[in-house]
Order: C-alpha cells, then structure tokens, then sequence
C-alpha cells in the first residue's frame, strides 16, 4: 500500500532583498515565497517553492480537495485533477513585466515539487532520477552568476539589508550602488570568489543601451574566458537592439530578450529578425513561455535557449523543454527570479534531467545566500550545484527558519511583488513602461 496525503500546507514566506534594478523598476528590501508542504501517511513530508500571489494562494486552496487524501504513486492524477480544476478560471496571461504573472502554472509546480518529493522518498529515488523520458543525465549542474545594477539603498528610507558583520566582498558590494562598469566587474569578481562562476548574465533593462555594453566589456576585461550574456527584458526595439549589440556581439555567448513586442510585430517576430540581422543567438523568458509560444517561435527560428524555468513550465515540463531541445538542435536553460533553497533544489533536479548539452542555470540564490528556510542549501562551489543522490529533493524544512520568514511576510502586507514602489525613490511618480529602461525617464 502506498501512502496518502494526510495535510497540505501553504505558507507565505518572505525574504530580504537588494536594490536590485530592472525592466520593471527596483527591488523592494523583501521578497515573496509560497511553501507547500505535503504530509503522507507514512510521515515523510514533502515540499515546494513558488512565487505568491493573492491568485497563486487562492489557487492552491481550489486544490486542497484534490491533494489531500490522493496516494503518492497516483501523482499524475492528482496533477492532472488539479490542472483541470485550475483551467476552469480562464485562459491567463503572462504580462509584460520582467516577472510571469500567471496563477495556475505556478500553483501545479508548487503541488508537483511536494508530491515528486513524496513520491521520490517513497521509492527511494532522488526527484531527478524520476523526471523526464531518462531521469538523472547529470551529478552537477551549473549556473551564472546572476549580476544586476544595484540602486542606492541610501536614497531611500527602506529597511534593505546592510553588510553588518561581512564574511567576504560580495557580502559587502551586494548591498551598495552599482551603476558603473567598474561596479558592475566588482560585483563578478566578487561573486566569483565566492562562487567560482565560469558565466555571468547582468539584467538590463535599466541604463541606456550603450551604458549596458560598457558594462559588458567590463566583465570581458575581467574574465576574457567567460560565457557572458545581458538581459533588458525585451526593452529595446529591434533597430536598438541591433544597434547596442553589434559592436559587442563578438563578447556574448548569446542575448537574452534583447527585443520584443514592437508595434505591430511580436516578440518572436522581431527576434527572429534580430537573430538574422546580428548573427547572435537568442535566449527568453519572456516569449516562450508555453508549448504554443515555444511551437511558433522554432518556426520562426526566434530563440536558440528556452529558458524554461521550472516555476512556470511545471518541473516536469521544463525537462520536456529540455528533450525537445536536445531533438531540435536547441539549448535548455533555466530563468530564475528571487528564490529561496527549496526553489535551488528544484531547479537542480530538473536541469539534471535535461539531456544533452544545457546553458549554466540562472539563479538569484547569490542575492539571498545566508537567508534559508531548509537546513542544509545546496551550495554553489566552482560554479556548479551538486545533485543529491537521497530520495526525493534532498532537502529539509527548518521549521524555526520557515516560521521566521513566515512572520516576515505577514508584518509585510504584501501580497505581489511590485517593483515600482522602490524605483519611486530614485524617480518621482515612475510608471512601467515595457519600452523604456528603468532609469531612462
Ligand atoms: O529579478 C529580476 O528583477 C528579474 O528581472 C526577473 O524578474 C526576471 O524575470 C528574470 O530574471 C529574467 O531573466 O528575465
Ligand atoms: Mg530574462
């Protein structure tokens, strides 16, 4: 007899954050999180991570009938149960902020990490040997070192972190302004010391365009070896965009929604158009965010590297991202946005389980180290995350520090993330504008 699902849990959690600039404005000083914990009968208890939202906690409750008391080995069902109920809301839009705003896809990978940690601990089996056609393709995974414009805390009075007792450079530089080249290089050789980074990607979206490639020849002159790519959200339009890129395409490994939504033509329209006029090749997260999307931007020949992140493919079909790219001649990558470690494991699994040759992940966990909520995190050393060889996730909740971060998020009042708040210290009455970089009013 397999066991069942005796509770569901959901918990709100929010973190700390930095100034972190993009697209959609600055980073508030905290984060949002949405735990689910699963408890079965045989008292494991397994768990996921997903953004939170008013419609993503609402969402799981629509579940609650469904998970509980469903028995692990009919895990699909129970998915599928829940996606059908989810569907019943209506169609859903990703948005044009930096950010996917879609409910139900996120609520259906917050249940499929839980039962998949559930199910992997009943059979013994780590979640990356159970996801996709081949299970487990690698021990280790790597990932970038996720580099952003940071504001300055000290134009706003906003509770962000401060570097009190700092174990290291990054400890410091990831809580100070950082508009320039020389900031921005400080920043990778700080991360590097501490990660061993081979690939680093800075969000955009921010300064001018121009300003940005300074940048990108900043890190080149920092670390000629590495992969670097750079990210404005599909904030330029095609003719800047060729125009900012050209003169530094030689420095890129690829470039990552470098345009997007232009009057009249969309997204996959003007990168398939960017990819033939610079050579470059194209990564997103932003207009290829589900299997229709991903079937007409190949047929465009718009995008090299779906950045599938698990979050908002399910974690089962971000490694069906995965597949079709290695069938296809394409790259599997993975997006991320501020995460905590339950999220990391995650992601680890999943690109452990895409087959052939995949990009370094994208993770924000370097924004975040030193705040958890499960006891051991999977650590970044030399780059690269282990894969765990114990049953399901590998991970395990630290109940003192979840209810920390618990509290944390109810003494915030929020309920979504928005960027625009903080941006409003640097720039009176800022408004999103998905063609305008932050700064550039
Ligand atoms: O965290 C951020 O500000 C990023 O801009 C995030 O919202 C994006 O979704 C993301 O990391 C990306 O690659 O576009
Ligand atoms: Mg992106």
């Amino acid at each position: 007899m397999f066991p069942k699902i005796t509770s569901m849990k959901v918990v709100p959690v929010a973190g700390y954050d930095g100034f972190l600039l993009n697209l959609s404005g600055g980073h508030a000083p905290w984060f949002i999180r949405c735990v689910v914990i699963l408890e079965d009968s045989a008292g494991n208890q397994g768990v996921g991570e997903i953004p939170s939202s008013e419609g993503i906690l609402k969402g799981l409750e629509q579940c609650r009938a469904i998970v509980e008391g469903s028995t692990i080995n009919a895990f699909k069902h129970t998915l599928n149960s829940a996606r059908v109920a989810l569907s019943k809301n209506g169609r859903e839009e990703r948005g044009r902020q930096t950010f996917d705003l879609r409910v139900a896809v996120h609520v259906i990978t917050g249940l499929e990490s839980a039962l998949l940690d559930l199910y992997g601990q009943t059979v013994g089996l780590p979640v990356a040997d159970l996801l996709g056609q081949y299970g487990r393709q690698r021990d280790e995974v790597e990932a970038l070192g996720y580099l952003f414009l940071l504001g300055d805390p000290d134009k706003t009075d906003l509770p962000y972190p401060k570097a009190s007792d700092p174990v290291d450079a990054w400890d410091e530089v990831r809580y100070q302004k950082a508009l320039t080249p020389e900031a921005v290089a400080n920043l990778a050789k700080a991360a590097f010391d501490r990660y061993g980074f081979k690939d680093f990607k800075l969000k955009g979206g921010v300064l001018r365009g121009e300003e940005e490639a300074d940048c990108i020849r900043a890190l080149n002159d920092a670390f000629p070896e590495a992969r670097l790519t750079l990210d404005p959200n599909g904030a330029w339009t095609l003719d800047e965009a060729v125009r900012v890129l050209e003169p530094i395409k030689h420095l890129l490994s690829y470039a990552e929604d470098p345009c997007g939504q232009e009057e009249s033509y969309s997204g996959r329209e003007t990168m398939a158009e960017f990819k033939k006029r610079t050579g470059l090749p194209t990564a997103t997260n932003m207009i290829a965010t589900d299997f229709k999307q991903l079937q007409y931007a190949t047929q465009l020949n718009a995008v090299d590297i779906p950045l599938a992140d698990c979050h908002f493919w399910t974690m089962q079909g971000a490694v069906m991202v995965g597949e079709l790219c290695n069938e296809w001649g394409m790259t599997w990558g993975s997006h991320s946005n501020n995460h905590f470690d339950i999220s990391l494991a995650m992601m680890t699994h999943v690109a452990a389980a895409c087959p052939g040759e995949i990009t370094a992940i994208d993770t924000h966990w370097i924004w975040q180290d030193g705040q958890r909520i499960t006891r051991d995190p999977f650590q970044i050393r030399e780059g690269t995350l282990k894969v765990p060889t114990t049953p399901g996730l590998g991970v395990e909740l630290d109940e003192a520090k979840l209810n920390q971060a618990h509290q944390l998020y109810k003494s915030l009042d929020v309920t979504q993330r928005n960027d625009a708040m903080a941006m409003q210290y640097l720039i009176p009455d800022w408004t999103f504008d998905p063609k305008r970089p932050a700064l550039v009013r």
